[in-house]
């Protein structure tokens, strides 16, 4: 075993969003989530009503245990002893004592690898801050710092592009056993986010839309690969999911069910479904398109295939820690090459200033620009 690899890092950091794992737990999960948004009461208590249909439990956790094991099988079978440590947003285990347990065991660096791979304030930032909590929570001047670093933004990076047009094109194989090409459609989808958020996503300096563009981006590469692997052209968009917020806020659109109505009209008879925005099986999966979206298109005589998220996929898993390796390089100073497939400028592991925003409150990220961190952080641990 050798973690020149992996060097300087100490641990990885398996990042996530978090979720209830019984019935008590949702309600408290939600108002963390929540906390200081501007989410109608109603709309929170029909997401609770998502949670209590499948007994209080999301599947995200356990989409991490699985994950966080396969990432530990994978660096063992490349020889590398580093372990994987995973710490959550919103749930237990709590990313604050994550990072405090870490600091006991003397991990001085850690490489983060979030359960999220577009660029937007609540898919990138948000958690930069969180990690900046974590790493204030329970330090004391005089204590050792914990520094983190962050796996650059991996919506490009082929190990998750590409698992999920490998996902897509076996899906519509499928789907074209029982159907012809012209009556189906594939329909990418994704979170939604209110428009302002989407428009300030990217670097600071950028035109914004980011999120949405790496999302249309993915979308069309998948579109010519489903065409030059299956030689058939289908229709197919992008579409948007769980959408909250008050409804005179606009949200990307078109919502999936909306989407779903047009194609009936326009004589589609089947659709493949690819939730490409998220990494695993989810509730806005298992519920917003399982259960809600399936409905839609039962109602509508349309066959439904829902197309399976890259979850621990060994070429996800495995670019996974091809990232990481490249994250290492890049800390060495050893300017590895970034793959991106579809070809397009990677995002940056260390964040531009600016990079979205966040619209309420300017609050101390990690893993950008060096005035974005604590203070004490920066004077301890230096600049990104
Ligand atoms: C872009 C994006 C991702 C993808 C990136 C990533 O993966 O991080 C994501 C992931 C997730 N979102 C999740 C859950 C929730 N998100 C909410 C609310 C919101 N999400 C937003 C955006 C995103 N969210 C936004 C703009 C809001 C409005 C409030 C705000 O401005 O922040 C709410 C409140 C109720 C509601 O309004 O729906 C809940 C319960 C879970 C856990 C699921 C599980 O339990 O399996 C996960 C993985
Ligand atoms: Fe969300």
């Amino acid at each position: 075993m050798t973690d020149d690899l992996l060097a300087p890092y100490d641990a990885v950091l398996l990042t996530s969003f978090g979720g209830p794992e019984g019935p008590d737990e949702v309600l408290p999960f939600l108002r963390r989530v929540t906390a200081g948004k501007d989410i109608p009461d109603e709309r929170l208590a029909e997401v609770g009503e998502h949670y209590h249909l499948f007994g209080g439990r999301s599947p995200i956790n356990d989409q991490c245990r699985a994950l966080q094991s396969a990432l530990t099988a994978e660096l063992r079978r490349r020889g590398i002893a580093l372990p994987v440590l995973w710490g959550n947003r919103n749930s237990e285990p709590f990313l604050d004592d994550t990072v405090a347990q870490a600091a006991r065991d003397g991990q001085r660096r850690l490489l983060a690898l979030t359960t999220s791979a577009y660029s937007s304030y609540s898919s990138c930032r948000q958690y930069r801050e969180n990690l900046a909590d974590a790493v204030t929570s329970g330090h004391e001047a005089g204590d050792p710092v914990v520094q983190i670093d962050k796996v650059r933004p991996y919506a490009h990076h082929p190990g998750f592009s590409a698992t999920n047009s490998r996902l897509v094109t076996e899906a519509v194989r499928g789907l074209l056993t029982e159907h012809e090409a012209g009556q189906v459609a594939l329909v990418t989808v994704t979170h939604s986010i209110p428009d302002t958020m989407d428009e300030t996503s990217g670097p600071g300096d950028s035109d914004g839309q980011v999120y949405r563009a790496q999302h249309e981006q993915l979308t069309a590469a998948i579109e010519d690969e489903v065409q030059a692997t299956l030689g058939v052209e289908l229709r197919t968009d992008l579409a948007y999911c769980s959408r909250s917020g008050p409804p005179s806020v606009p949200w990307l659109e078109p919502d999936v069910n909306d989407h779903l109505r047009e194609l009936a009209a326009l004589g589609v008879r089947a659709v493949a479904v690819a939730p490409i925005g998220f990494v695993s099986d989810h509730m806005e999966v298992v519920y917003d398109l399982d259960v809600e979206a399936k409905q839609t298109a039962d109602e509508l005589g349309l066959t439904f295939v829902r197309v399976p998220t890259v979850g621990v996929a060994p070429e996800f898993v495995s670019g996974l820690v091809d990232l990481l390796e490249e994250r290492a390089a890049e800390a060495r100073g050893e300017g590895p090459e970034a793959r991106q497939w579809p070809p397009s400028r990677p995002m940056p592991a260390v964040c531009a200033p600016g990079c979205c925003p966040n619209l309420r409150a300017a609050r101390p990220a990690l893993c950008g620009a060096a005035d974005e961190q604590p203070d004490w952080y920066t004077a301890a641990a230096g600049g990104a």
